[in-house]
């Protein structure tokens, strides 16, 4: 699928889409709580439908209505012995030693951009808590049989924190006591506490959180006597920054359902902008941003990855030259996000170019070309916000990459104004 992008105002009133981060855990959670949980709000996106997948073939039942999903389990109990992530990130690292609570053999799968996707860890760390893994070489599929037994234990935190996600689940799922995961150079950590919240917001077992390096999960018992309960998913701020940049860029909008008090580290997408000049404010939950002259920054994107794109469209129309730190996090996503943003914006007459850790991009005009998304969603929303002001026509190859968090993107920038063309 194409999308053919003319130089457009962005002008109205949008909601952001719901929170995968919080859509996917917010399923796990549901799945190891035993009850009903109803969720509100929930998220649409195809990560988001793995998730839900994935705790049905784990033994939850499901019923999707209009505005709501109604998710009823008794505890992780496979009722197939296969769980497909799809392209799905976390939904791997978190459900794969969830899916180990089970003394089943489960094969553990995947597709797309996630099979290239590193997922070692498993092998080095699940046979330390009693559970037999084979994946193939470090990468997919994955086949495990447990059940897992929370231990002492000590993990590297430094490629992902969706590993460490999975572990605290799954050690909450299986009533660890007394026991802590110990875990070395932690990237992404408010991704941590997210899981924490959300554990908390279940009623599960939360562990006590040592600086960032020892999650200790006491004697007490956790009794889970709530028969229902009921979650609203918050609003995305690693998709709102697309929206929020776009209008910086070009445009006049007014966002809703964001939570200025969220744990989500993309939020930091807000101070970056008014740090670039944006004129942007916040009032009674409503986000208000009109374009205006941008200027360069500096950020450390070194914990909130993932606003690496958005954010290399807003230096690449920002005066001056921008600089980004935390390029090492970027190998493993969807693409090796550094080499397919250098290569993309090059082509669209920005310069982007690496020193030690950071990304340098220079603020230039941009020129129109045809970019490829390389199947990664944030690379397709990051060159169509980008192309909003450009000197002629944009075409992004691979526009389908969005439905992975965001399906509703190109209608919700259509819906705001952008002159754009679907063309499958
Ligand atoms: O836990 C999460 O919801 C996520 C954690 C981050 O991954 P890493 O921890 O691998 O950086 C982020 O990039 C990803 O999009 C979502
Ligand atoms: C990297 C991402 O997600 P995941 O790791 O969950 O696939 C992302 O959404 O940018």
């Amino acid at each position: 699928m194409k999308a053919v992008l003319v130089p457009s105002q962005l002008k109205g009133s949008i909601t952001a889409p719901a929170s995968k981060s919080a859509m996917q855990r917010a399923c796990a959670a549901a799945l190891i709580r035993k009850g009903e949980t109803v969720l509100l709000n929930p998220g649409i996106s195809n990560d988001d439908k793995a998730a839900l997948n994935i705790i049905q073939q784990l033994g939850a039942k499901v019923t999707v209505q209009d505005d709501k999903v109604i998710i009823r389990s008794n505890g992780v109990q496979p009722v197939y012995n296969v769980i497909d992530c799809h392209e799905s990130g976390l939904s791997i690292r978190m459900f794969t030693s969830i899916a180990a609570l089970s003394d089943q053999v489960i094969t553990v799968k995947g597709s797309g951009s996630l099979s290239k996707r590193p997922m070692n860890f498993f092998d080095d760390v699940l046979p330390q808590l009693g559970v037999s893994c084979n994946s193939k070489g470090g990468y997919l599929p994955i086949e495990i049989q447990g059940p897992l037994q929370p231990k002492d234990i000590t993990v590297d935190g430094s490629l992902s924190s969706q590993y460490l996600t999975g572990l605290l689940f799954a050690y909450a799922a299986a009533d660890a006591k007394g026991v802590s995961i110990k875990v070395t150079n932690l990237n992404s950590r408010p991704y941590v506490d997210l899981t924490l919240q959300v554990l908390k917001s279940f009623g599960l077992k939360v562990p006590q959180n040592n600086n960032y390096e020892e999650f200790y999960f006491d004697e007490a018992i956790v009794t889970n006597d709530q028969p229902s309960i009921t979650y609203a998913v918050e609003g995305d701020w690693s998709n709102a920054a697309f929206l929020l940049t776009g209008a910086a860029i070009a445009g006049d909008i007014q966002l809703k359902g964001m939570d200025m008090n969220s744990v989500q580290g993309d939020k930091a997408i807000f101070d970056v902008l008014l740090k670039a000049n944006a004129h942007m404010k916040s009032e009674n939950g409503v986000i208000s941003v009109k374009q205006s002259e941008l200027k360069a920054f500096e950020f450390d994107a070194t914990d909130c990855p993932d606003l690496f794109p958005p954010l290399v469209a807003l230096a690449s129309h920002s005066k001056g030259i921008s600089r980004i730190k935390g390029v090492h996090r970027l190998t493993h996503k969807e693409s090796n996000r550094a080499a397919t943003l250098q290569e993309e914006f090059t082509k669209l007459n920005i310069p982007v170019s690496f020193e030690d850790d950071e990304m340098i991009i220079e603020g230039k005009t941009l020129k129109a070309a045809e970019v490829s998304s390389h199947n990664d969603h944030r690379i397709a929303m990051a060159t169509a916000v980008a192309g909003l002001k450009s000197e002629g026509e944009m075409v992004i190859t691979g526009a389908e990459a969005v439905n992975k968090s965001y399906p509703q993107f190109w209608s919700n920038i259509k819906q705001l104004g952008a002159q754009l063309s679907i063309i499958d």
